[in-house]
C-alpha cells in the first residue's frame, strides 16, 4: 500500500478504513473507552519510568494527519522503562490528535467522556527488533504513552510546539526542532492504565501495549486553536481542509481488561 489513501474525511475517515485495511475489526484496537470501575488494580504493576533528559529532537512535519516531532533512536538515549513493559522502548516520535473548536477530540475516552486532546509519545522495543517497522508489526513491538490534554490556563511549555506551527502548515511540510524535551508535557502524577492494543491510524497495526496516564495536562483554547491552522492538504493542493477531528473513535474491547497501576 503505496501513499495515503485514508483520512478523517466521510469518505476516507475510520469507518470506512476497514476496507484498506481489514484489521480495523481486529479483536486488538485501538482507542477503546476506558470505564474506571470496570478497570482492574494490578499490584504487580510498578511506576513507568520515561527517561528522556539525553534526548534528541530532530524535526516538527505535517504528515497529512497530524503534527509529529521526530527523535534520534539511534541508540537508547531516551527510553520510556517500567510498567508493564519487559525492557527499555525507545522514543521515536510524538504528536497529537485535537477537535474542532469547542469540540472534543482525544482518542481514548474515560466513562465515555472524551478529553479535547490526546498526545502520544510512541516508542519501539529496540531490545527484541531491529528497525521501527519491524517493531510495528509485531505484538510486543511498541509502546505508547498517551496524556490527555484538558483546556484551561496556558501550558507553559506548549508554545516552544504552537509557535512552530505556522512552519509546517501544510501536508509534507518540515522544519528543524532541536532541543525539545517532552518531559516538560508529562503531568505531575504518572499513575496509569494500561491495555494491548493498536495503533489508531492505518496501518492500524496490533502492535501497541498502550500507557495513557490518569492526569491530563491543562491547554488553554488559544494554543488548541493554533493546531487547528494547520492543514490536511499540501500547499499546492486547490481544496483547502483545516487539520482537525483526526482521531479515531473508541473501538470495541473485545473481552480485554485495561489494568490500572496505583
Ligand atoms: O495510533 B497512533 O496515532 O498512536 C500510536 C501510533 C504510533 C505510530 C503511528 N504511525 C506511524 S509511526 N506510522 C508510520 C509507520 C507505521 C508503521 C510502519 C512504518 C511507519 C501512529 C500511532
Ligand atoms: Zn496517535
Amino acid at each position: 500500500m503505496t501513499g495515503c489513501n485514508w483520512g478523517y474525511g466521510k469518505e476516507d475517515g475510520p469507518s470506512v478504513w476497514h476496507k484498506n485495511y481489514p484489521i480495523a475489526l481486529g479483536k486488538r484496537q485501538s482507542p477503546v473507552d476506558i470505564i474506571p470501575d470496570e478497570t482492574v488494580r494490578d499490584f504487580s504493576l510498578g511506576p513507568i519510568v520515561p527517561d528522556y533528559d539525553r534526548c534528541t529532537s530532530v524535526n516538527i512535519s505535517n504528515n497529512g494527519h497530524s503534527v509529529v516531532v521526530e527523535f534520534v533512536d539511534c541508540d537508547d538515549r531516551s527510553v520510556i522503562r517500567g510498567g508493564p513493559l519487559d525492557n527499555p522502548y525507545r522514543l521515536k516520535q510524538f504528536h497529537f490528535h485535537w477537535g474542532g473548536k469547542g469540540h472534543d477530540g482525544s482518542e481514548h475516552t474515560v466513562g465515555g467522556v472524551g478529553y479535547t486532546s490526546e498526545l502520544h509519545l510512541v516508542h519501539w522495543n529496540a531490545i527484541k527488533y531491529r528497525s521501527f517497522r519491524e517493531a510495528s508489526k509485531s505484538s510486543d513491538g511498541l509502546a505508547v504513552l498517551g496524556i490527555f490534554l484538558e483546556t484551561g490556563d496556558d501550558h507553559r511549555w506548549l508554545h516552544v510546539i504552537t509557535d512552530a506551527l505556522y512552519m509546517v502548515k501544510y501536508k509534507g511540510s518540515v522544519t528543524d526542532f532541536k532541543d525539545f524535551n517532552p518531559r516538560c508535557l508529562l503531568p505531575s502524577s504518572l499513575h496509569y492504565w494500561t491495555y494491548l492494543g493498536s495503533l489508531t491510524t492505518p496501518p492500524l497495526y496490533e502492535s501497541v501495549t498502550w500507557i495513557l496516564l490518569k492526569e491530563p495536562i491543562t491547554v488553554s483554547e488559544r494554543q488548541l486553536a493554533m493546531f487547528r491552522m494547520l492543514q490536511f492538504n499540501a500547499e499546492e493542493e486547490d481544496e483547502r481542509m483545516r487539520m482537525e477531528n483526526n482521531f479515531r473513535p473508541p473501538q470495541p474491547l473485545e473481552g480485554r481488561t485495561v489494568l490500572s497501576s496505583n
